[in-house]
């Protein structure tokens, strides 16, 4: 994916990370006047916890730290180097942009998530990075729960450029799936990318409608849908883990995109959901505009995230 707008991506990242390293710092503050011992180590680990980077994540570090630097003093410089790097070794392998390989066209991606997690504006960021790529792109308004979801999207698509197949609000999703294939693959569409009903609180109701949805699918394209993405807020901190928890075999999510780590000190969760499923992470979001989804650099985000010297 391009960025045509320079280091900003790279500035917008560190920038929107900030209040999560900030409070990384936070945390860590007055942990470094003595040698490391038993007790420091201790603290260490509960503010890595607290910073929402997860149990396997602070342990992780506690015993690099213990194995190396027992008895020695560290600065907060060493220790956010420290995170970073075992930060990144769990990002790194799940660090993967959603690539269109489907064959035949088009490639369907059904995306996921619970209302306001930023579904509606990842998809539209989606759209407009496959765009860039000179992929031909069609959306599908498969939330017929809600007038304004069905709104909102028919909105994004006049702004992109781009076809959208949608029914009134109360309508068969699965229908609309199905006319959306049909219109894509008449018409050479690359990617079709479904918006699909967020709601949590009914489990049952969610998986027959997904199921239906992908029974509908199977029929056209025995392949679809191709990717399930769920979409994150990371603004909810642990309470995201617990979405991939519930959607993850109810849905049978492929990959995940999490949004708004802009807007939260609790960053920190992309690293431990990473680590607790090892989902891909296709992409994060660091603000409203259609610019601000990206697919990350491992290493800069764990930067990001760490706040080491370097980012900051
Ligand atoms: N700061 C910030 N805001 C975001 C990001 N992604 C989405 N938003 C905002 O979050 C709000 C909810 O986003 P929507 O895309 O409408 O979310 P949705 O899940 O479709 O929500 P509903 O339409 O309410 O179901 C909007 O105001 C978006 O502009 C992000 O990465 N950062």
């Amino acid at each position: 994916m391009t960025d045509t707008s320079g280091n900003s991506w790279r500035d917008r990242l560190f920038g929107g990370l900030k209040r999560t390293s900030d409070r990384l710092g936070e945390n860590l503050s007055g942990l470094f006047k003595a040698a490391l011992d038993d007790q420091t180590l201790d603290e260490i680990e509960e503010a890595l916890i607290m910073t929402d980077l997860g149990p396997a994540m602070a342990a992780r570090v506690r015993d690099r730290l213990a194995a190396g630097r027992y008895n020695r003093e560290i600065t907060e410089d060493y220790l956010r180097e420290i995170i970073a790097e075992e930060i990144e070794k769990v990002l790194a392998p799940v660090a993967k942009p959603l690539e269109i390989e489907a064959f035949p066209r088009p490639q369907v991606i059904l995306v996921i998530g619970v209302n306001g997690s930023g579904k509606t504006t990842t998809i539209a960021k989606l759209a407009n990075n496959f765009l860039e790529q000179d992929y031909g792109v069609m959306l599908a308004a498969g939330d017929t729960f809600r007038a304004a979801a069905i709104g909102q999207l028919k909105v994004w698509a006049d702004r992109l450029g781009v076809p959208i197949v949608a029914g009134k609000e109360g309508g068969d999703a699965a229908g609309i799936v199905f006319d959306a294939v049909k219109q894509a693959t008449a018409t050479g569409i690359d990617v079709l990318i479904v918006d699909t009903a967020g709601r949590l609180q009914n489990k049952t109701e969610l998986m027959d409608e997904l199921a239906k949805v992908r029974r509908v699918l199977g029929r056209l394209n025995p392949a679809a849908p191709h990717d399930v993405v769920l979409v994150l807020d990371a603004t909810t901190g642990q309470n995201a883990l617990n979405q991939i928890e519930v959607f993850k075999e109810t849905a049978q999510v492929t990959g995940l995109v999490m949004t708004k780590l802009d807007g939260t000190a609790r960053g920190g969760v992309l690293v431990a959901a990473a680590e607790k499923y090892r989902l891909p992470i296709h992409a994060i979001g660091v603000g409203e505009k259609i610019e601000d989804l990206r697919p990350f650099d491992p290493a800069d985000m764990a930067k990001a995230i760490a706040g080491t010297a370097y980012a900051r």
